[in-house]
């Protein structure tokens, strides 16, 4: 559905390098610190931005080659919903009708309503989960084929980013074919949704793996530093110095389930992961 292939893109202090895959009907995950370059990436997707080098393509096109019809088919919800602050949800409706030939206004209103945001108040007046919402909704509100989320959850507490994530989960499972990426830098956000997850960093991917394997094969090992000098050191991915010796990331946990009784071998989660590939020595 997107290909890019080492898609350049250099500022005055910053250089992005990427290589990643959107596939059909799979929901591809980005995580990342701020400013790791997530947005970057999904710029050059949308053609916001020009490449120094590389290319992308959407729809089997290039990004900078897609037509209005071929954008009607992408659902966009980014930090900035594009709508006046001054407008509400009814007249966003309005706008969207005119905009997009599969626009569902009642479908768009119903939803609203379902998830607590008043379709005749203005946006200004909602907070910063219920902008979210609106967002996502008017994302999901013209039967796209492929949805691009630029961190969903943002800023919001625990019940509204499991309510946003509730809206994006209902969404999918009525639409197996809709390929879909989505951005965060809450990776727990991605664990329960997405079916690949790439993991960027200072503007390269520095992992990219189905969400599946890293949560059965990935785990972490902690050792004194004895131990630590004895590893298979083609198993360990990250280590971070800690006051008993090293935390070690491995993808390779039964491994050393097997081979190391009595090593202390713990679960991987994603943020987990986060931490040790990019924080860790
Ligand atoms: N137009 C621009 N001009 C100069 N630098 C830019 C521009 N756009 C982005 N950058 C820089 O590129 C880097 C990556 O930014 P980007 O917005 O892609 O990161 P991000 O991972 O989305 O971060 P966040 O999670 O904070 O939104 C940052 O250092 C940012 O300052």
């Amino acid at each position: 559905m997107v290909s890019e292939r080492n898609l350049t893109k250099n500022y005055r202090d910053f250089s992005l390098n990427v290589t990643l895959d959107i596939p059909d009907g799979q929901i591809t995950g980005l995580v990342g610190k701020n400013g790791a370059g997530k947005t970057t990436v999904i710029k050059a997707m949308l053609g916001l931005i020009r490449p120094d080098g590389g290319s992308v393509t959407v729809f089997g096109k290039d990004a900078s080659a897609l037509t209005t019809e071929d954008k009607q088919k992408i659902g966009v919800a980014l930090s900035d919903s594009g709508f006046s602050n001054y407008l509400t949800p009814a007249d966003c409706a309005k706008i969207l009708d005119k905009m997009y030939d599969h626009f569902d206004k009642p479908a768009f209103l119903k939803a609203c309503a379902r998830y607590g945001l008043p379709v005749d108040k203005q946006i200004r007046q909602f907070s910063t989960g219920m902008k979210a919402k609106l967002r996502v909704l008017v994302a999901m509100s013209h039967d796209a084929k492929l949805l691009i989320m630029d961190e969903p959850t943002a800023g919001m507490d625990v019940e509204a980013r499991n309510e946003v994530l509730d809206i994006i989960r209902t969404y999918l499972t009525e639409r197996e074919d809709c390929s879909v990426l989505i951005t965060s830098h809450i990776a727990t956000d991605l664990e329960g949704l997405c079916d690949d997850i790439y993991l960027i960093h200072q503007g390269k991917i520095l992992l990219h793996e189905d969400t599946d394997v890293i949560l059965s094969e990935y785990g972490i090992l902690k050792v004194d530093d004895q131990t630590f000098d004895k590893l298979e050191q083609n198993t360990i991915l990250s280590c971070k110095k800690e006051a008993f010796g090293y935390r070690c990331l491995t993808n390779q946990k039964q491994f050393y389930l097997e081979n190391y009784p009595g090593m202390v071998v713990e679960n991987c989660g994603i943020d987990d992961l986060i931490l040790l590939m990019t924080g860790g020595k």
